[in-house]
């Protein structure tokens, strides 16, 4: 029998809206089936990442030729530095039939949506623009004029929020992980279904 391809799943929202948070505590759950796709990045390590586990951290020039090369899922700039999804990564895990989790920005979703539109697209949102600069302030890993770049970029990005198929506001981490683990379960099951239905058209059932 054929092997079903796994199901590709992007989180995406404004810096410092909790997407890192949400995604850790979703990955340290015992039950979790979906695996972590591993971005790279230009931007500099913060204190305490870790190279290949929160970033391929790369030099302008290495990430640059992986462009070229057409290694990359998506890409996108972001306040200065570079992020993208390395795409051999991303098609082995879907090929052998497992679950792929992406945890990107507003502009690489947008990508996504065009190269792979049967992708599930969640906007993780926060409870309002002051909440989240509290956020971004509070997590103390930027500057002030960092902050309000990523600010001032949050404002466009949650007008992007109506491409998404659901925006799950995240109030507290726990609430936010059972609606988004709901949600995975929901599409897998309303897959399964149109794909019953459409077999059982096809042999004229
Ligand atoms: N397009 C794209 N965005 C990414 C990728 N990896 C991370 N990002 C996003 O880039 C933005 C900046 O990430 P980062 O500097 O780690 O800051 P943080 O997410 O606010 O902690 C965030 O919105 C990330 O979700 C990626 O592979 N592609
Ligand atoms: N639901 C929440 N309530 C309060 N603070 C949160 C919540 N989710 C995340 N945070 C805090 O907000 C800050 C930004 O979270 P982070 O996960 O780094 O955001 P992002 O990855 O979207 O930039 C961190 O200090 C984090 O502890």
């Amino acid at each position: 029998m054929r092997k079903e391809r796994g199901l590709l799943i992007v989180l995406s929202g404004p810096s410092g809206v909790g997407k890192g948070t949400v995604r850790k505590e979703l990955f340290s759950q015992p039950n979790t089936n979906y695996e972590y796709s591993i971005s790279m990045t230009t931007r500099q390590p913060r204190e305490g990442e870790v190279d290949g586990v929160d970033y391929f951290f790369k030099s302008r020039e290495a990430f640059e030729a992986l462009i070229e090369e057409g290694g990359l899922l998506e890409h996108a700039e972001f306040v200065g530095n570079y992020y993208g999804t390395p795409l051999t990564y991303v098609n082995e895990t879907l090929d052998a039939g497992r679950d792929v989790f992406l945890e990107i920005e507003v502009q690489g979703a947008a990508q996504i949506r065009e190269k792979a539109p049967d992708a599930l697209f969640i906007f993780l949102a926060p409870p309002s623009i002051s909440e989240l600069r509290d956020r971004l302030v509070g997590r103390g890993t930027e500057t002030e004029e960092v902050i309000a770049k990523r600010i001032a970029t949050a404002n466009e990005e949650v007008e992007m929020m109506n491409l998404y198929d659901y925006v799950v506001e995240n109030d507290e981490v726990q609430n936010a992980c059972e609606r988004i683990n709901a949600i995975i379960m929901a599409e897998h099951c309303r897959r399964e279904r149109v794909e019953k239905r459409y077999l059982s058209m096809l042999k004229g059932e």
